[in-house]
């Protein structure tokens, strides 16, 4: 993705993202319901719904993977194309991304994923994440996490990755880095995103201790930027919006860039092995179990 300034951001290492999307409506443009003009066609896929703004440049990206948004790998590989689409088109600036599915924002990486799965696919999946990890650090454009709901885990992840976050202040919306809870271990480049966001020593205690913050934990440490009603949450990430996209682009990208390089670096130069230890630890027959358990529990605490 070339800058103004020629300044690259993510290589485009990407995968066959489109190979994934048979049978999936990507790409599909309709009229936004009451919709009239340009500004108000959306489009996306099946998991993704754009709604594009063209008079403002501001696109708002839902994620509509129900129940709970899981990252599944269609959904990862929905995620990266539809960021691709609105960055090569010069009317957007930038991206309010948030959640259709009631009450979860996103609830991290799809389980089923990794568990019972080959090595084969566990890699597959992984690089996915990574991809849009990389896509969504360094992207040029403004992104605002409106966090609507629980925000666990990857889920976390994806708000981290956004510029600004706003929570909406409910109980119930706790966010944070829960892998230890689970058994797993945030790799490094997930490590590094916290300390950015948050500092290291909050970082090692809430790492360790699988914390989730509900709101207004989570702002005092810095995980969020506002916490608001849940009613005023888009209304205030187009505040925010209006407020990052008052900064000539240039300006901004470039410092964005500055300011996220060397993290986004790190995971560049040791993707394949970060990818490998992925696989070697999801695939062991301990933290396949442990996986399975949680998933059970999961399963169950519903009825
Ligand atoms: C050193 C080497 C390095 C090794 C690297 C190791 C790997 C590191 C990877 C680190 C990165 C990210 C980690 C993750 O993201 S793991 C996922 C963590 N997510 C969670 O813990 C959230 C789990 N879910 C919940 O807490 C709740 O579902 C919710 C999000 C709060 C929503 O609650 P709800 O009451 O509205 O919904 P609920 O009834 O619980 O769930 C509905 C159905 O959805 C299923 N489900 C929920 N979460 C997941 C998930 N993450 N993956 C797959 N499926 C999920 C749940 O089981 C229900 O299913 P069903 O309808 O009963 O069949």
């Amino acid at each position: 993705m070339a800058l103004a300034s020629g300044v690259r951001f993510a290589p485009r290492a990407l995968l066959r993202p489109w190979a994934l999307l048979r049978g999936t409506t990507l790409g599909r443009t309709e009229p936004a319901a009451g919709g009239g003009g340009d500004g108000a066609r959306r489009f996306g896929s099946q998991r993704v719904l754009v709604e594009p703004d063209a008079a403002s440049g501001v696109a708002v990206m839902k994620l509509r993977n129900p129940p709970v948004n899981a990252l599944s790998l269609e959904l990862l590989t929905e995620l990266v194309i539809s960021l691709e689409k609105l960055e090569n088109d010069k009317t957007f600036r930038g991206i309010i991304l948030t959640s259709d599915c009631p009450r979860v924002f996103c609830a991290g990486l799809d389980l089923t994923e990794i568990c019972g799965r080959n090595p084969a696919h566990c890699a597959e999946y992984w690089k996915a994440m990574q991809e849009l990890w990389l896509r969504m650090y360094l992207s040029s454009l403004v992104l605002v996490a409106a966090i609507n709901g629980a925000c666990p885990a990857g889920g976390c992840i994806i708000a981290l990755s956004c510029d600004c976050r706003v929570l909406a202040d409910n109980p119930k919306y706790r966010i944070g880095l829960n892998e230890t809870l689970l058994g797993i271990i945030a790799p490094f480049w997930l490590k590094d995103t916290y300390v950015n966001t948050i500092g290291h020593r909050a970082s090692e205690q809430a790492l360790q201790l699988g914390s989730l913050f509900p709101p207004a934990e989570a702002l005092q440490v810095g995980l969020v930027d506002q916490v608001v009603p849940e009613d005023q949450v888009q209304s205030t990430a187009l505040s925010e919006m209006a407020r990052w996209l008052a900064v000539p682009d240039h300006a901004r990208q470039l410092t964005k860039n500055m300011m996220r390089k060397a993290t986004a670096d790190r995971l560049l130069r040791q993707r394949d092995a970060d990818t490998q230890n992925f696989v070697s630890f999801v695939c062991r027959d301990s933290i396949q179990k442990s996986l399975q358990a949680y998933l059970e529990k999961l399963r169950q605490r519903k009825g």
